[in-house]
């Protein structure tokens, strides 16, 4: 019997006319399914369907069986061709059908890969492969066989047609089940509604405990009477439970793991405190998530990126976009020479075996013109600097204009968000440049560079090694990302470790004081020492995995250039003509295929971090959009006229605020300031007071109401107008870290040194300063730190003073300062508030009770206003606080039980900011009120007990001469 293998080649048409036919659909079958899968697998990731996707398909698992024969039906096929190859003692010559199997088994391959790696994937571009392949198939097929020998078909080409025969089936298969899985999931869905339970869900029905969606028995939920037990139900849950136990699908299954593993590092993480870089970072991809979602598809996401490219092109500029384009030059001169060098090597090695007529010298000469090209002293060099003023304009032109929003946004953003994140976010301007750089000036640039060689390398030794170059690049590129994905645990883990390291260093460095005081360095160093080591442990766990990955990346690059170094040195051995082009193979494409395997190393292993590069780019870019897209909510209206001062008429006007929407600060609130008069606002801590002034000064606009000055709605006139008419002197005053002159002058910066002496010297603070090493030119600290907290209240006079305004705002001005002090700053405050309309907010009452009016805040909402006397005779809640605010603050028990050490020690009993005189007047007022002469009675005898004394009125009282009064018609009392 004739060998079976002898009776023809089983893969070669024999017809001539169908061999370019069948010769171009070899190349095309991959081709085009590997183009469809990628491009609607672009699409897919785009339009965000992998990430809207719920549908969990039921046959999924069988399809990945089904892929997985179809590639192994290729593997059979190219066996079967060694086989007959090997017993036919030849090199397979078909080279067209050999890399038509080999790029089929890399493509389904790539979809295998896909396909195992998501439990949820979009279908259509593995659908739409399978489809094409049923098409290309049987062409391929019919046109094999129309073209092969009349004689009778050879074991090899049994074989053959039986691979192609049931892997169509299989496809077939695929499809079906396909749709059989997507039609049973619209069934069950459909028929949702009608299994539902007739009982509410904790009506006991008699059933038994059936099993819920995980699988797992639940008496808590079973099915109800009257509903229906669904099979696809039951095989959907099933194969979400064999997806999971199933060692081929458990691998499939790691993006979903990974996320129960993030899930359940989160509720660890959640235990202990988030440090600060973890809640930027998780607020930063909660806002990208958000926003992705928002939008729909990346590609709108993206282009909410576009209010950034006035600042990175420069728009006016065209001197800068002569060198954009000249840039681009230099990028695709760059992608030219890095196909010439390699060239150049094999045209020197040539030429040194006598392959060709070149002189080696030249050649080498050409190949060091080509290298200094090619190095940072040549096209890098002129990139770089065509380069740099672009890269200095956008980020100039990014960090103004993100500096310049954030100061013209409102009150509510600043107060909501800490200035280490705004400033953090300010720099992530960087971050847009970074990524625009890396993809246009490295990853198309290195695109182009692979594709060329791809080209380049088919062209020069033939399309196998073109296969080899994309193989070898698919699979690391695999490889890879998942290496680097299976690292993202634990370089979170690391760089939290970082962060927590660095946090306990600088908490101990800027609490150094407290550190001390309490005695706890060695608890400090204790703690640096634990977290140091922490973090140590952490990095050299990241550390090794990079290592163990580089070497496996390395592994396979070596394998490609090993496959592709073997195919060279055989096709030099084996150096006849190339019937085709008549070329040869010599030694110098050897040496040319060496040159660009080292070459296109760096390219791979950017690829493979780009996308962790570029994600992390966006994130930090999406702090910055997330800046740039809040709009101030207080706003300069457009045409607005300047605020036309004639006096200082204030008037509330049934003000209604909320910080939030939520909760009502300030309720139905209306007063009348007349020019000149002072307004004291009175209330418990957290009652609204300050947030008058905050209105007053536009820092937020009323919620409803209006607040009007001079008869003119403060919303209605320029901002800046109003707000240069109002004098500010906050409870804790921030100065800048600059000398005290600047300090004094940033109030108006155009006043000379003179101007600011007086100012100082009105605040009572000239001489002080002129006490200090360097007078006026003393450096304050940063905010002020080098200054007593009653110095840091004068320069803030000061300033308010050499301000000129027409309206004063004091907010506790003369919080937590010495009598002493207090009685300079209220000196200083009498000539501030001279003639102007006032608005005080103060606790100590002494301080206030001689203004014009008093309100009184409690709850966000006016109980009471008039004179002091007047709100004293009224009896009410201004009574109340006044009459405990001027009785004696209790003393401790203890300390009043040792009755003898306080005689002794003849401690004052009653403790308040007013002269004696005026205690005892005060007292008499009040005793006056029957409801709080009780009390007063009660302190009375407490006193007398505690001290000894008889009477409240004694001399035993702490008096104080002092000025007891803000309003331009102050008493000395
Ligand atoms: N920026 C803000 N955002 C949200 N709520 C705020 C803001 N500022 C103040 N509040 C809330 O508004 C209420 C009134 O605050 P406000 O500072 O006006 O009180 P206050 O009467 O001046 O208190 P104190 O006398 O202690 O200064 C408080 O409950 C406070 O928590």
């Amino acid at each position: 019997m004739a060998d079976p293998y002898d009776a023809g080649m089983a893969y070669q048409a024999s017809n001539p006319q169908m061999e370019p036919a069948l010769t171009s659909l070899h190349y095309a079958y991959p081709i085009t399914v590997f183009v469809y899968y990628i491009v609607s697998t672009a699409i897919a990731v785009l339009t965000l369907q992998t990430r809207s996707t719920d549908e969990a398909h039921g046959r999924r698992r069988t399809i990945i069986w089904l892929l997985t024969f179809i590639i192994l039906t290729f593997f059979a096929q190219l066996l079967n061709m060694m086989v007959l190859s090997f017993c036919r003692h030849e090199v397979p010559s078909e080279q067209d059908t050999i890399i038509n199997l080999l790029s089929c088994i890399l493509v389904f391959g790539v979809e295998l890969a896909g396909l195992t790696d998501s439990l949820k994937p979009v279908w259509h571009p593995y659908i739409g492969s399978f489809g094409l392949a049923l098409v290309f198939e049987p062409i391929i097929e019919t046109l094999s066989l129309l073209g092969r020998s009349p004689e009778r078909p050879t074991y090899a080409e049994f074989f053959d047609i039986s691979a192609v025969a049931t892997r169509y089936i299989a496809l077939l298969l695929a499809l079906a089940f396909y749709a059989e899985g997507l039609w049973t999931a619209r069934q069950e869905s459909s028929t949702d509604s009608e299994r539902q339970s007739l009982l509410k869900p904790n009506g006991h029905p008699n059933g038994d405990a059936s099993e819920t969606a995980d699988g797992q028995s639940d008496g808590q939920q079973q099915e109800g009477y009257g509903s229906t037990t669904s099979d696809s139900a039951t095989s959907g849950s099933e194969t979400a439970n064999s997806a999971a136990s199933d060692p081929a699908t458990s691998d499939s299954a790691s993006d979903d793991s990974e996320t129960t593993k993030t899930d359940t590092k989160a509720d660890t993480k959640a235990d202990r405190a988030e440090s600060p870089w973890e809640r930027r970072e998780r607020q930063a991809n909660e806002q990208m998530e958000k926003r992705l979602k928002e939008k729909g598809n990346w590609i709108t996401y993206a282009k909410s990126f576009l209010v950034f490219v006035p600042y990175i092109w420069p728009v006016n500029n065209r001197k800068l976009q002569i060198r954009i384009a000249l840039v681009g030059c230099c990028l695709l001169a760059m992608n030219a020479v890095n196909v010439l060098i390699p060239r150049q090597m094999g045209i020197i090695t040539d030429s040194l075996n006598g392959d060709n007529d070149t002189n080696p010298w030249i050649a080498v000469l050409v190949f060091a013109g080509l290298k200094l090209v090619a190095s940072e002293a040549g096209l890098s060099l002129l990139r770089q600097w065509l380069w740099i003023p672009v890269e200095y304009y956008s980020f100039g032109a990014l960090s103004t204009a993100a500096y310049s929003h954030v100061l013209n946004l409102s009150s509510d953003f600043h107060d909501s968000k800490s200035s280490s994140d705004i400033m953090m976010a300010i720099q992530s301007g960087q971050s847009i440049s970074s990524m625009l750089e890396s993809i246009c000036f490295q990853a198309i640039p290195m695109l182009v560079d692979m594709s060329v060689a791809f080209v380049y390398l088919s062209i020069e030794l033939g399309p196998y090694e073109g296969f080899i170059t994309v193989a070898t690049a698919s699979i690391f590129l695999f490889i890879a990302t998942r290496m680097i994905s299976g690292l993202k645990a634990a370089r979170r883990g690391e760089v939290s470790a970082w962060f927590e390291e660095h946090y306990v260093r600088q908490a101990g460095i800027q609490g150094w004081s407290t550190v001390t005081c309490f005695n706890q360095v060695g608890h400090e160093e204790d703690r640096y020492s634990a977290a140091v080591q922490n973090r140590v442990v952490k990095s050299q766990k990241v550390y090794f995995g990079y290592i163990l990955a580089y070497a496996f990346q390395f592994l396979v690059l070596l394998s490609g250039l090993l496959a592709g170094a073997f195919l060279a040195v055989y096709q030099v051995t084996h150096s006849d003509p190339d019937p085709a082009s008549g070329r040869h193979a010599t030694a110098g494409k050897f040496i040319m295929l060496l040159t660009y395997w080292a070459q296109l190393v760096a390219p791979l292993t950017f690829f493979a971090t780009l996308g962790k590069s570029v994600s992390r780019d966006l994130i930090h870019a999406e702090q910055l959009l997330d800046i740039m897209q809040t709009k101030p909510t207080v706003t300069n209206k457009v045409g607005a006229p300047p605020l036309e001062f004639t006096g200082g008429h204030v008037v509330f006007d049934g003000v209604h605020f909320s910080y939030n929407n939520k909760k009502s600060i300030l309720k139905n609130i209306s007063f009348n300031a007349t020019p000149g008069m002072t307004i004291a606002f009175v209330g418990a801590t957290g009652a609204g007071k300050s947030t008058i002034l905050k209105l007053l000064d536009r820092f937020y606009d009323v919620t409803e109401g209006s607040i009007k000055i001079d008869g003119q709605d403060i919303r209605d006139v320029d901002l800046f107008s109003l707000r240069g008419q109002i004098g500010v002197v906050p409870q804790a005053p921030i100065l800048f870290d600059d000398t005290i002159m600047n300090n004094v002058r940033y109030a108006k910066l155009t006043a000379t040194d003179e101007e600011v002496y007086e100012a100082c010297k009105a605040a009572s603070i000239h001489e002080q300063v002129l006490t200090f090493t360097d007078g006026y030119q003393t450096r304050v600290g940063e905010r002020g730190i080098k200054l007593s907290g009653g110095e840091l209240q004068r320069v803030a006079i000061a300033r308010a003073i050499l301000k000129r305004p027409a309206i004063v705002l004091l907010d506790e001005a003369t919080s937590a300062v010495d009598t002493e002090t207090e009685q300079k700053i209220q000196e200083a405050l009498r000539v501030l508030c001279e003639g102007r309309t006032t608005f005080i907010v103060a606790h100590r009452l002494s301080t206030i009770m001689n203004a014009d009016s008093i309100v009184v805040i409690t709850g966000g909402e006016l109980v009471e206003q008039g004179s002091h006397e007047d709100l004293i005779r009224a009896n009410g809640k201004y009574a109340d606080l006044w009459a405990k605010q001027i009785f004696v603050r209790p003393k401790d028990k203890e300390e009043a039980e040792d009755k003898a050490a306080v005689k002794e020690a003849k401690t004052p009993t009653i403790l308040n900011d007013l002269t004696a005189e005026e205690t005892s007047s005060e007292l008499a007022k009040v005793n006056s009120t029957p409801a709080l002469s009780t009390m007063s009675n009660e302190h009375s005898k407490d006193s007398a007990s505690s001290s000894g004394s008889s009477s409240s009125d004694e001399t035993h009282v702490e008096g104080r001469s002092r000025s007891a009064s803000f309003s331009g018609h102050t008493k000395e009392v």
